[in-house]
């Protein structure tokens, strides 16, 4: 199969390698121009709970008119990054191919949308990978627990077991669902609860816990997402939000969510597909978020610095 993903940073090169690995023609596309220069030059190398590998099979370039048409292409940026790499892709996919898009937060699809047809888009979560660039062409991850994907509009087609067989046999733990939208919506209340709760008082996901103000502030705004999932009608797999993510914080008690380590690096977050997404969808609904209300602005004003900064 030949593959492109854009969007090659910490998850996208692990998606790269793995499948290239598994003897797949993969292309990456990265606007980065330093890690598309070594992963040329001396192969994409990938480390940590996959094992230690060098892909020198991995062609990588900053131009995707390079690439041409493609069966699969993986859409691996950031959230807000999505649209522009959606309308970039346009020559490579192929009248047969497949999107599969794999983002934190709400409104992957929506932004695809803005820029084609959605008819052939899969979306997908990734869930305990700890993933991180260590220097052009080098990624590293800490684990690597399941990538969950599905048809945008629902059920289990044979298309998505075909897309599902590839990166299991590239060695992935992926999964087929019936209802994406679902699993979407079960991390998303996740990373509402760590995201910006843990980035406005820089602690890690147990320190957050283990702090009662804080950690009441962080319940507070994961119930105004539930409230919305709930008068959206949103299925969930549990009657207990509180259990559930305080089961999921848990088991990563160390973890600094990636929102914090974007504010740590001075790089804008993907608060707007995250906390920020809740005020909108409340204010739709006639639901009131002063929790999100206050974290979003709080974030706002810090990334509004780090903008100014790069300018
Ligand atoms: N890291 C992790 O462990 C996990 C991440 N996720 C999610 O996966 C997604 C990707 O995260 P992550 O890999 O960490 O992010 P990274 O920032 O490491 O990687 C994204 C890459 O996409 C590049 N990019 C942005 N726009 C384009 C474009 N139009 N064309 C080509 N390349 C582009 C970026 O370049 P530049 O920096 O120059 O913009 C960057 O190199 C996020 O939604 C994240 O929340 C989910 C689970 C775990
Ligand atoms: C740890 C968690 C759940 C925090 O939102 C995450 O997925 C992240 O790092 O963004």
């Amino acid at each position: 199969m030949k593959i492109a993903v854009i969007g090659a940073g910490a998850m996208g090169s692990i998606y790269a390698a793995l499948l290239a690995d598994a003897g797949h023609e993969v292309w990456a596309v990265d606007t980065w121009g330093a890690h598309v220069d070594a992963i040329n030059a001396k192969g994409l190398r990938v480390e940590g709970a996959s094992g230690d590998r060098t892909v020198t099979s991995v062609r990588a370039t900053t131009n995707i008119a390079d690439v041409g048409v493609c069966d699969l292409c993986i859409l691996a940026t950031k959230a807000s990054g999505v649209g522009t790499a959606a309308q970039a892709a346009a020559p490579v996919i192929g009248p047969d191919a497949m999107v599969l898009t794999i983002q934190n937060g709400l409104g992957a699809g929506e932004r695809i949308a803005q820029h084609m047809p959605t008819d052939n888009v899969l979306l997908g979560v990734a869930d305990g990978f700890g993933a991180s660039m260590k220097s052009p062409g080098h990624a590293h991850h800490n684990s690597m627990k399941l990538i969950r994907i599905g048809e945008m509009g629902g059920g289990v087609t044979d298309r998505l077991k075909r897309v599902e067989a590839v990166w299991q046999e590239a060695g992935f733990n992926a999964k087929a669902f019936e209802n994406i939208t679902q699993l979407i919506w079960e991390k998303f209340l996740c990373n509402v609860t760590f995201s910006a709760p843990c980035t406005t008082f820089n602690v890690k996901v147990g320190e957050l816990m283990d702090h009662p103000d804080q950690w009441q502030i962080a319940i507070g705004a994961m119930l105004e997402a539930y409230t919305i999932a709930q008068a959206k009608g949103v299925p969930l797999s549990f009657d207990d939000p509180v259990a559930y993510v305080t089961a999921f914080g848990a088991g990563m008690p160390k973890a600094r969510p990636s929102m914090l380590l974007d504010h740590m690096a001075g790089r804008v977050s993907e608060l707007d597909a995250i906390n920020g997404i809740v005020p909108i969808m409340g204010r739709e609904l006639a639901i009131s978020t002063p929790y999100n209300n206050t974290l979003t602005a709080i974030l706002r004003q810090r990334e509004a610095a780090f903008e100014k900064k790069t300018l």
